[in-house]
């Protein structure tokens, strides 16, 4: 019997509909090409509409000693130098005009007095930055986005009578694989969620834009879509992944009660004065300031309040440390007995400030508590700890036009799927910017890629063939494994052994379990068939997680420092040599993942000199030092 695929022609395939795919999409159709949108959930449903402390763009409205290179020295500072610098550059530039740029979209952030965009404190930024609307800010981006969209598919209409002319959204349907023609990508193969009918999409440009991978995790503010798609995908296309042992453990998610363990408690709460106490009542992030960071942050509960009103007099208070250190501190005061029964610490707003201060600055906190706790954060400190937030790992790509690295000709990646641009650790807020900025990048880059192609890259039959029998073999299988037992295996796996704190025998033990999870994962099986299966979507999104779990666990084995979002217990203090290596994952011929150490690129000149040289030694080695000694020199 043959199957049916619905297909369809494309300039342009923009797979995932958060901030960097609908930006991207924006971009490939002002650039006149045929784009679709494929998004997994429903459209509008995807991670960025969850954000919610704002997007981090240096336009000095609060602080005027505010500005790009600032911000570009927070984010190296944040990622543990280890950033891309080319990436942190791009973005601290262009962040400030793809804010502004998307009021003239519609949206409508919150204000300062005299009418300015107004900017709010978050972890590691020097400065108020965070461009936001109230605590809703993801909302306020998708929804100008969507309107953006919706606004050319009018204009197209007016030109064509055919709304859907030059840009349409596929929503609920889910890519499994990418389609190449030799080395260039020629489409993209998946199916639609409630029928179960096949989609083939010919495009010779793919914006990978899939979001991140917290699924592997239990506890995780991250919604079941996110099973790393998009880096699965790339791998398997040929392109590489770079530092994939980079994980954000955002230190504040919920812990009570277990049905909600892990949604997140955003960042702003400490941003707008909230402070972190242990079960003694001790406010205790003053005894966790690590000696990188000393010297910008307050020692005394006195200077730290005193900077909220008088930020330039006084230093930062701790609990506003990146959030790798402040995950690790929870982590040490819980595992040292001072946390909560439920295995938190309390994060307190309400002696703070005034209760309708924080119904009017943090409304959806104040619901979410209400709502799913039974509790009045106006009144009582809320319980928090670490959820797995975020993957700094991803698609390794060129920093100016987001084209995937590898074997492939064709792909391009921005936003969370997308590696290099944060190092080791993320800054809050700059996931937002990154997005617009690298989103429109990739949109850019991927309309003008298929202005170079002589003829377009065909997609070969028995490809297609392969990718319909690859989707229904586990419906196909008699006595299959449940996909549910294996998602949990893989959870426990990663959360036990993966996790925050990681030691070398334990992740040696996590790579012997994560090949034998490959052959149960070989065998997945789902019952019942094609129609709206969400066991059947598991059983395929499994073999994406588990690939990029591998790369995860291999190269969290093979770092032998501690630095950001990966903290080795045998090896806890960070390295200046290590800080030189980027670790890539690339697929082998047998389809096992293959480590490989790469030169991290050396900053240019006018960018390293923009730090002192006594910030710097506690990052580089002797020689980059003796490279900036002369630098400085020549300047003088
Ligand atoms: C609760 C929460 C709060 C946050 N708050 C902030 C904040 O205040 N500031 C900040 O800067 N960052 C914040 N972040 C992080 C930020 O929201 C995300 O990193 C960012 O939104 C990722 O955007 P993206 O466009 O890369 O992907 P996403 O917005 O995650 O979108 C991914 C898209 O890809 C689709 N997709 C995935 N796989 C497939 C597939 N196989 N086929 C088809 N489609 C697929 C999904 O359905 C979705 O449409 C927060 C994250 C969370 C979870």
């Amino acid at each position: 019997m043959t199957t049916r695929i619905e297909r369809h022609h494309y300039d342009v395939v923009v797979i995932g509909a958060g901030g960097a795919g609908l930006r991207a999409a924006i971009e490939a159709r002002l650039a006149g090409k045929r784009t679709a949108i494929i998004s997994k959930s429903l459209f509008g449903k995807a991670h960025t509409v969850m954000a919610e402390g704002g997007a981090a763009a240096a336009m000095g409205n609060v602080n005027s000693r505010d500005n790009w290179m600032v911000h570009f020295g927070d984010t190296m500072r944040g990622g543990k130098f280890l950033n891309n610098f080319r990436m942190a550059e791009l973005h601290a530039k262009e962040a400030p005009e793809r804010i502004w740029e998307l009021e003239t979209y519609g949206a409508l952030f919150d204000r300062t007095k005299d009418g300015k965009i107004s900017q709010r404190n978050f972890g590691g930024h020097e400065y108020p930055r965070l461009a936001h609307v109230g605590d809703r800010t993801g909302l306020e981006l998708i929804r100008t986005l969507q309107q953006k969209i919706v606004s050319l598919q009018q204009e197209d209409f007016a030109e064509t009578g055919n709304y859907d002319a030059r840009i349409r959204v596929f929503s609920e349907t889910t890519i499994t694989e990418l389609l190449l023609d030799g080395d260039k990508v020629a489409g993209a193969f998946g199916y639609y969620r409630e029928s179960g009918e096949f989609i083939l999409l010919e495009a010779p440009a793919i914006v990978l834009a899939t979001g991140g991978v917290g699924r592997s995790y239990k506890v995780t503010s991250n919604s079941w879509e996110y099973t790393g798609d998009g880096h699965a995908l790339a791998l398997r296309a040929g392109a590489t992944l770079i530092n994939m042992e980079f994980l954000q453990f955002h230190p504040t998610g919920m812990v009570w009660p277990p049905s909600v363990k892990g949604i997140l408690v955003t960042e702003s709460v400490r941003g707008d004065g909230g402070i972190l106490k242990n079960s003694d009542g001790k406010r205790f992030m003053f005894d966790y300031v690590p000696d990188v960071f000393r010297r910008q942050y307050a020692e005394t509960a006195e200077e730290a309040d005193r900077w909220y009103k008088d930020p330039d007099n006084n230093r930062r208070p701790p609990e506003l440390l990146p959030r790798d250190e402040v995950a690790r501190a929870i982590n040490s005061e819980v595992k040292a007995g001072r946390g909560t029964k439920a295995g938190g610490v309390l994060l307190d707003i309400a002696s703070r400030l005034p209760a309708e201060e924080i119904q009017r600055r943090l409304p959806s906190m104040y619901h979410q508590f209400k709502e799913l706790a039974d509790v009045d954060i106006t009144k009582e400190p809320m319980e928090v700890g670490p959820t797995c937030h975020y993957v700094m790992g991803g698609v390794e790509v060129d920093p100016d036009s987001a084209a995937a690295f590898g074997h492939v000709q064709g792909l391009f990646a921005a936003g969370e799927v997308s590696g290099g641009m944060h190092g080791s650790n993320r800054l809050g807020g700059n996931s937002l910017s990154d997005l617009l900025v690298f989103g429109k990048r990739a949109g850019e880059h991927a309309a003008a890629y298929t202005e170079t192609l002589a003829k377009r890259p065909k997609v070969a039959t028995g490809d297609v063939e392969s990718a319909v029998d690859a989707a229904l073999a586990p419906l196909s299988r008699e006595g299959g494994e449940n996909p549910y037992t294996l998602q949990h295996d893989l959870q426990v796996v990663m959360g036990d052994l993966v996790g925050i704190i990681r030691r070398e025998g334990e992740l040696s033990d996590a790579l012997k379990r994560l090949q034998e999870l490959k052959v149960r994962v070989a065998n997945v099986g789902a019952t019942g068939g094609r129609l709206y299966n969400p066991g059947w979507h598991l059983a395929l999104d499994l073999r994406n997680m588990l690939i990029v779990s591998e790369c995860t666990a291999k190269a969290a084995l093979e770092r032998e420092e501690s630095r950001g979002g990966h903290t080795r217990e045998d090896h806890p203090k960070m390295s200046p040599q290590w800080r030189l290596v980027n670790l890539v994952c690339s697929l082998d011929d047998g389809g096992d993942v293959h480590l490989e150490r790469k030169p991290v690129p050396k900053m240019r000149a006018e960018l390293i000199k923009l730090f002192d040289r006594t910030e710097l030694s506690k990052y580089l080695t002797v020689e980059e030092l003796a490279e900036y000694d002369e630098v400085v020199g020549e300047a003088k």
